[in-house]
């Protein structure tokens, strides 16, 4: 059995990485969605464990401290981590595992993982962006200044990733980030060519 491929999906705030990756996950059942943790409230309806781990920033620190993270960082304000623990049982028997990160924490994956694929979701404009983070109505107007500010710069790191996909139409996208997966997964290993 060979090792599971690692997935890390970035783009900013609002650009629906939750939205494409909830219609992929929900028919194509070969990739394992990493849980983060947080220190961000919960929205209503979302669910500790499935969402996000949310924890108090003291246990989120706890877990830094015991280096119980592949990565992690502050983004808009508050703090968010990959626990090591999942992905690396995941990739260990074989199955393939996608994180939704900022992209601080792909930085820090591209460190330990090397061989990881990095994916980058654009929108098709920054009023579109700002459209939707409104749209979706979880932000006050302070933390909707906060994120798009942030987006400005977070579409500047585009070029550090392998694929970009634009995220118009949300089928379309679901198609190409599926299509990006399976290519990946088609490829000569080296364990191919002996
Ligand atoms: N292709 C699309 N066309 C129109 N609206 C979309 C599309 N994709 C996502 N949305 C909407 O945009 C909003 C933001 O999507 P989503 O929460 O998935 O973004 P996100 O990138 O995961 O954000 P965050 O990084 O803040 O978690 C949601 O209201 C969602 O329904
Ligand atoms: N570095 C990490 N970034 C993460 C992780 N989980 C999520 N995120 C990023 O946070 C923002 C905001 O998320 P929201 O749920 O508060 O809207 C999002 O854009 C993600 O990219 C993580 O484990 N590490």
């Amino acid at each position: 059995m060979g090792k599971g491929k690692l997935f890390v999906l970035s783009g900013p705030s609002g650009v629906g990485k939750g939205t494409v990756l909830d219609k992929l996950l929900s028919d194509f059942k070969d990739v394992q969605y990493s849980v983060s943790a947080t220190t961000r409230k919960p929205r209503p309806g979302e669910k500790d464990g499935v969402d996000y781990f949310f924890l108090s920033r003291e246990k989120f620190f706890k877990m830094v401290e015991n280096n119980e993270f592949i990565e992690w960082a502050e983004v808009h304000n508050n703090y968010y981590g990959t626990p090591k623990i999942f992905v690396d049982k995941c990739l260990a028997e074989g199955k393939d595992v996608i994180l939704e990160i900022d992209i601080q924490g792909a930085r820090q994956v591209k460190k330990l993982y090397p061989d990881a694929i990095f994916i980058f979701l654009v929108p098709p404009s920054l009023n579109e962006l700002k459209r939707r983070l409104n749209h979706r109505g979880s932000e006050d107007e302070k933390n909707m200044k906060i994120r798009l500010n942030n987006a400005e710069d977070e579409l500047k790191e585009v070029k550090n990733y392998d694929y970009k996909v634009v995220n118009d139409r949300l089928d379309d996208a679901v198609e190409k980030l599926k299509s990006i997966i399976i290519a990946e997964k088609c490829k000569i290993r080296e364990e191919d060519c002996q």
